[in-house]
Order: C-alpha cells, then sequence, then structure tokens
C-alpha cells in the first residue's frame, strides 16, 4: 500500500544542513497500522509529511496505493499532489486543526463538500463517522464547546469522511491527558480496522505502540529498528483490533 524507497530530505545546506530523513525505505501493507516512534526531533513529522504530499523528498521513490507520489522524473505540481493528498489520505494532527466557526458535523463534512458529494449522501456519512467516534448526541456543538478528546474525535471522523486509503495521524494524542489520549487511541485502532484503512501514527505513547500492528523506530533521520522485520511485529498484529466501538 506504502511504498518508501532511499528517501532523502534535507533542510538548509552546508554546516548547518540538518539530515531530517535520511535514506529511508520501507513498505506498509495495506490494513496495517504502522507506528513511527523515535525521539523529538528525529524525523517523524518530516518522514509523515513526505509520505502524505504535504512536502517533496530530496531524492527517493514514494508510492501509495500503486502511484507514484515522488521519485526520479516525477516531479508533481502543487494542483496534482493536492489532488491525490485529497482522493488518497485523511490526515490527524496534535492541535486537532478544526474550524472554529463550524459545527462537528459541519467539520466532519468538510471533505465531502470539497468533493461535492450530494448532500442526503454526505448527512448520512457524517452522521455515521459520528456515531462511530461515539459523538452522536454532538453534531451540533462547535470545537470551543467540546474537550480535547471529544475534538480529537471529530477530527479522526472528518479524516475518514472521505474513505481515504491511508490515515496519516502525527501524534494524535499529544495535546491530550493520558486517560484521554489512551481512549483516543484505541478509538484509532479500532476505527482503522472498521474502516479498513491503512495507518501511520507518529507516537511517543507505549500504548499506541501495543495497539499497533508494527513499530518503526526511526532517529537522526535513520529507520533504526521495525518490528516486522525482527519478525516480532505480527505479534502486535490485530492486538485491539476487535476493540469494542464507542456506544
Ligand atoms: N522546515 C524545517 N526547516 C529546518 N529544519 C527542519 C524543518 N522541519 C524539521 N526540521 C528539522 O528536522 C529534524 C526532524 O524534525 P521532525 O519535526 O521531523 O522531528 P520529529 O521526530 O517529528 O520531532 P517531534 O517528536 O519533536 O515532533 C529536526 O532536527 C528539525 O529541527
Amino acid at each position: 500500500m506504502i511504498e518508501v524507497e532511499g528517501l532523502r530530505r534535507t533542510f538548509g545546506a552546508g554546516e548547518n544542513a540538518v539530515h531530517a530523513v535520511e535514506d529511508v525505505s520501507f513498505t506498509v501493507p495495506e490494513g496495517q497500522l504502522c507506528a513511527v516512534v523515535g525521539r523529538s526531533g528525529s524525523g517523524k513529522t518530516t518522514l509523515l509529511n513526505l509520505i502524505g504530499g504535504l512536502d517533496k523528498p530530496d531524492a527517493g521513490r514514494i508510492a501509495v496505493n500503486g502511484k507514484q507520489l515522488a521519485g526520479p522524473g516525477r516531479n508533481l505540481g502543487e494542483k496534482e499532489l493536492a489532488a491525490l493528498r485529497r482522493d488518497l489520505f485523511g490526515f490527524v494532527f496534535q492541535s486537532f486543526a478544526l474550524i472554529p466557526i463550524l459545527s462537528a458535523a459541519e467539520n466532519v463534512g468538510i471533505p465531502l463538500r470539497l468533493r461535492r458529494t450530494p448532500v442526503a449522501e454526505r448527512e448520512e456519512r457524517v452522521e455515521l463517522l459520528l456515531n462511530m467516534v461515539g459523538l452522536g448526541g454532538h453534531t451540533k456543538q462547535r470545537p470551543g464547546e467540546m474537550s480535547g478528546g471529544q475534538q480529537q474525535r471529530v477530527a479522526l471522523a472528518r479524516a475518514l469522511a472521505n474513505s481515504p486509503r491511508v490515515l496519516i495521524a502525527d501524534e494524535p494524542t499529544g495535546q491530550l491527558d493520558s486517560e484521554t489520549g489512551r481512549a483516543v487511541m484505541r478509538l484509532l485502532r479500532a476505527v482503522v480496522a472498521a474502516e479498513n484503512v491503512t495507518a501511520l501514527v507518529a507516537t511517543h505513547d507505549p500504548l499506541m505502540m501495543e495497539l499497533a500492528d508494527r513499530v518503526i523506530t526511526v532517529g537522526d533521520g535513520r529507520l533504526l529498528a521495525d518490528s516486522d522485520a525482527e519478525g516480532a511485529g505480527v505479534g502486535g498484529a490485530g492486538v485491539g483490533a476487535s476493540a469494542e466501538l464507542p456506544a
């Protein structure tokens, strides 16, 4: 589903050059929830941004769902990249990134509006997703009227609205207290299974590593360890995948 080969991204030049991602290669099969871990500044966000088409690599190849996003002789324009992002990915950020003046339902409906999904179909999908994340009774509330955990659930529902092939989540629980964070992670694990999406989740949280099918560790921009390569990752497969969705 996700193929990354010889990926490199350097910021700055000469003595000040920072090799944020350096010669990273791995493949993520369809439906896998892959946690990306590493110390602060190790390159997790840069790696996720490259794969999600939010940034362009200096070298290497990225293919998602058989579509080449970057590689030799493949320099997509911003418009093409935006179209691929819209079709292939759903994003969840640490900061939730919801639109404050819109209700929960309107926030979730944004990707569907952009796609000009017919109103009835859109409303049905929004209702299903908000129920799935346990917010069926909060559809009219605005982000400012919701807790951090609730806001991140709305953001998760929005990321899934377009039925993306890949969910990219960058420290999705970074701004939440540990108990709320844990609930959001369990929910993320459950919706990834329910929606059959492939997921890349940058995290510092041990619970997310436990819930993930696979853990990739990066350090100084390089891939340091891969639980699948060590033959240990499969042990985690499906852990929590059958977790109950909230009522
Ligand atoms: N736009 C940029 N310009 C210059 N340097 C950058 C830029 N973005 C990231 N870097 C540098 O690249 C390295 C990797 O950063 P990145 O944000 O990918 O790490 P991270 O693992 O996500 O960190 P954190 O866990 O703190 O979010 C860091 O040294 C960072 O300072």
